[in-house]
Parts: structure tokens; sequence; C-alpha cells
């Protein structure tokens, strides 16, 4: 089934299915918004991650430190009910000669988080693209989200959250550098 078959007749049917009179004047835009919003919500496969993260090495020369870009909004849905889960990334890396631009940071957190994802696998999968792009000395992506899956429905907890973190490099091994790390990414 091709990305653009669930269509806004889909969707009609679906109101349809509630129910619902698709053709009231209140659901009868409904259909085409939809189909929007979920193009918008899971853009992120049309992305390349490789390609949004144009990394540099001039200005990287001379720096030897870790770079953090705390607090990056992250918006996706659960593959197991389409549900939003939503909150922060925190991404730091220790270079080794390349850098990127900040706002590729987002932009990369962006293209997995619009995709189903569990909340692992977006984290490993943007640790894992910035080490194979920046070959960094370590990369350190700490993720916290709360999944509406849960608190709306099922478990019904309201205001859980979800940290999830994938260490790799110098990260794993170098327990002063992990505390470095996560003491410039705690809120
Ligand atoms: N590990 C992980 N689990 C998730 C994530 N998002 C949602 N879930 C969980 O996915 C699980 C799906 O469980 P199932 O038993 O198949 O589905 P369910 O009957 O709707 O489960 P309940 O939510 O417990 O009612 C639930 O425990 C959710 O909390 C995520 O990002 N990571
Ligand atoms: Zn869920």
């Amino acid at each position: 089934m091709s990305k653009d078959s669930f269509s806004e007749q889909d969707w009609k049917r679906f109101l349809t299915s509630l129910g619902e009179d698709p053709d009231r004047p209140g659901l009868a835009e409904t259909p085409h918004r939809v189909t929007k919003a979920w193009k918008h919500w899971t853009s992120g496969y049309d992305q390349d991650p490789v390609a949004l993260l144009k990394a540099f090495e001039d200005g990287a020369e001379q720096y030897n430190e870790l770079i953090v870009v705390r607090n990056i909004p992250v918006y996706s849905h659960c593959e197991h009910h389409l549900a939003p889960f939503f909150g922060k990334a925190t991404i730091g890396y220790l270079p080794k000669g390349k850098i990127v631009g900040l706002s590729k940071l987002t932009r990369l957190v962006d293209c997995f988080a619009k995709r189903l994802q569990v909340q692992e696998r977006m984290t490993v999968q943007i640790a894992n693209t910035l080490m194979e792009v920046l070959e960094p000395k370590a990369v350190g992506v700490v993720v916290k989200c709360r999944h509406l899956c849960m608190e709306s429905r099922g478990i019904r907890t309201p205001g859980e959250e979800t940290i999830t973190s994938a260490m790799l490099g110098e990260l794993q091994p170098n327990l002063a550098l992990r505390t470095e790390f996560l003491a410039l990414a705690r809120d």
C-alpha cells in the first residue's frame, strides 16, 4: 500500500464508522484537514537524516569539549496506538574535527519524530546518525516524553514521564564524561 493511499475518503469512512455525518458543516472539511495533518506528522519518512546534517570543519579546530543542545522539542506518535507522545530531547557530542549547525540537531530530532515510533528506537536513531555523520569522540542523547496512550487511555497515568538515553563512543567507558554530560543535560 502506497503512503498516499490513505485518503480523504478513508477518513470520511472513519467518521461514518463513528456514527457521525461526515457531510455536516463542522466535519465537511475534516477529512481534508486530517489527511494534511497526518502528512505533516509523518513527513520524516521523506527526509534523509544523513543529508540534513551538513557537517563542517571550519570552527571546530580547537574545540575539544562537549557541545550540548537542551530542550529540543519532540512531537511524535507511538506506533502502537498512533497516539501522540511529546517532550524534549537533549543532544550532546564531543567533536573530533567535525561540527554541525546547531539547528540541524533540532531538524534531526524532527526527522525521526515525524515517523511512527517507539521512544527507544527514536533515541537510538538520533544518536547513531550523529555518530555516523560527525564521527565524534562521543554522542549522548536523552529524551523525556509523555505518552498520551498511557495518560488518556489504558493505564491512565497522567503526568508520567518516560526517559530514554543513548550513550555512544567515549560516553560508554568514561564515567566522568558521562557525569558531565548528564549534569549539563539536567533540567
Ligand atoms: N517501550 C515502549 N512502549 C510504548 C511506547 N509507546 C507506547 N508504548 C506501550 O506499548 C504497549 C502496547 O501494549 P499492548 O498490550 O500491545 O496494547 P494495549 O492493550 O493497548 O496496552 P495498554 O496501553 O497497556 O492498554 C503499551 O504498554 C504502551 O504503553 C514507547 O515509545 N516505548
Ligand atoms: Zn501507544
